[in-house]
């Protein structure tokens, strides 16, 4: 697996510790959840512990500056909340349709299996102003990521940055992220 460069000494440590676990940890699982897809299921890297503080770690440098972080639905909860705790700042869930109570921001999109709905809500917190990073489990065709960036920047956020703990290069993601910095820990 190759790792992005890192940009400080710091970053590069805890991406030498993330890019190990990933890929000793990863369990990569054939025709799930659909025909074709080879899923990425960081499950066991979340288990273990010096591998979870290893991921956590690595994105909260790259987070660095942020006033709010935001995790998307499922996975990034997960991280979202170790990473704000590593920043201390807050944490924000964005979920999937159906999940909150009106009023809310709501964006649609494409993922490599499906399609699906996003949201947050309305002014709760007021987010204008906010400085907000976004997290995610895997970056494969990034409309997941940029769906979630796009709601909150609609909701008055300004998006220092998205990151995600492994980035699926050969869906292409990675360039429609031209308005919004992206940080894998790990590429493959
Ligand atoms: O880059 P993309 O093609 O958009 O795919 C990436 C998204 O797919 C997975 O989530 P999924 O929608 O399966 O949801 P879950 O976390 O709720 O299981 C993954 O956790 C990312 O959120
Ligand atoms: N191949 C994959 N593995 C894990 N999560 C994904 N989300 C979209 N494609 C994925």
């Amino acid at each position: 697996m190759d790792a992005p460069e890192a940009t400080s000494p710091e970053l590069a440590s805890a991406l030498e510790r993330a890019g190990d676990a990933v890929t000793r940890l990863t369990r990569w699982c054939d025709d799930f959840p659909t025909a074709g897809v080879r899923f990425a299921d960081l499950t066991p890297v979340f288990a273990d512990g010096p591998g979870y503080r290893s991921v956590i770690e690595g994105l909260a440098v790259a987070g660095a500056g942020a006033d709010l972080v935001a995790g998307v639905d499922a996975r990034g909860f997960l991280l979202g909340g170790g990473v704000a705790m590593e920043l201390g700042c807050g944490v924000l869930a964005v979920r999937k349709a159906g999940k909150l109570p009106p009023p809310v921001h709501s964006e649609s999109y494409s993922l490599e299996y499906g399609a699906a709905t996003l949201e947050i809500p309305c002014d709760a917190p007021d987010l204008k102003g906010r400085r907000v990073f976004v997290i995610d489990d895997v970056l494969a065709t990034g409309g997941t990521l940029l769906a979630a960036a796009e709601l909150l920047a609609r909701a008055g956020a300004e998006v220092i940055g998205v990151a995600v703990v492994l980035e699926i290069e050969e869906l292409g993601g990675r360039g429609r992220f031209d308005r919004y910095p992206l940080t894998s820990l790990v590429r493959v």
